[in-house]
């Protein structure tokens, strides 16, 4: 039997008609991937190279103008296809003069749940995007890390199989990209398969399996994280309390073996995102 993923794309194209030029606008130029269930996939690419397209393509919100994309193996152009995902568009819109609790809810309703069943779902939803001490405040006073996560309950709310979230951190700082990071890495523990676009590549690198690099409309490079990123036939020794005699040792040991080359030594660095938040929790506490 054939293998069913949670997302296939088969040679996507969509052009967009080009007001001033005869000619059409390529915006996805025969894309293909598949993500299987369970795995978080992350989309990247510069401004404007097809990430949100081909997301909206396999929403069924844009019809392809050639190829085929599938959600657990029905083509999504298919309305029962989109019965189990969540999504959270690139700028969600919300009524304002609701509250976190009342926009859950609302949501909870348009999907057709009701009662005590989605009274329970809006509270564990709450709690798991850290919101409950906030959800009888307005969303027009909310920030944007806090619309961010309760866009993301949103896309949540009826259990989805697969979720797609469109930039989950686009505008939220630091310290609010982390909570949503660690709350994506939960859902990957609950097994939810997860297709995202960022163009917070440190993010992308902490959370996804497997990674694909679009630009102009083309996937240039895609597959596993970990056998993309690795430095073949590089091996790498991080050591503390390492005097400069033992280091000299070593670099000697290095020198004189005829194939080994020694590329870098020093001392490891952080990120810059790494201690930012170092420093601001240390300056909280
Ligand atoms: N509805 C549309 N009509 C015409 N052109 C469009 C439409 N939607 C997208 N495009 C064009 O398609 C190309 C790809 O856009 P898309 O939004 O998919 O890029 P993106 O990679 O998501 O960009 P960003 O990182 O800025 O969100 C762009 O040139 C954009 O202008």
């Amino acid at each position: 039997m054939a293998k069913e993923y949670a997302v296939e794309i088969r040679n996507l194209i969509k052009e967009f008609p080009s007001p001033f030029r005869r000619k059409k606008h390529r915006a996805v130029d025969q894309v293909s991937l598949t993500i299987e269930p369970g795995e978080v996939y992350g989309l990247i690419g510069p401004n404007g190279s097809g990430k949100s397209t081909t997301m909206k393509a396999l929403l069924g919100l844009l019809a392809p103008t050639e190829g085929e994309c599938f959600i657990y193996g029905r083509n999504s152009l298919k309305v029962d296809s989109r019965q189990n995902i969540g999504f959270l568009p690139e700028n969600p819109y919300f009524y304002k003069h609701l509250s976190g609790e009342e926009t859950l809810d609302f949501y909870g309703k348009l999907c057709g749940m009701r009662g005590k069943m989605l009274r329970n779902r809006v509270a564990e939803l709450l709690e798991l995007v850290s919101l409950t001490d906030a959800k009888d405040r307005q969303l027009g006073g909310y920030s944007k890390g806090m619309l961010q996560r309760i866009g993301l309950a949103q896309a949540m709310i009826q259990h989805p199989k697969l979720l797609v979230l469109d930039e989950p951190t686009a505008g939220v700082d630091p310290i609010g990209s982390r909570q949503i990071r660690d709350l994506i890495l939960q859902l990957k523990q609950q097994g939810i398969t997860v297709f995202l676009c960022s163009h917070l590549l440190e993010q992308v690198q902490d959370v996804c399996d497997k990674v694909g690099i679009i630009f102009q409309g083309k996937m240039i490079r895609d597959g596993r994280l970990d056998e993309l990123i690795s430095m073949k036939g590089q091996k790498e020794l991080i050591m503390s309390g390492v005097s400069d005699e033992l280091l000299e040792r070593i670099e000697k040991m290095i020198a004189d073996d005829p194939q080994a080359k020694l590329l870098q030594a020093g001392s490891p660095r952080t990120t810059l995102e790494r201690l930012f938040l170092s420093e601001v929790e240390k300056a909280t506490d």
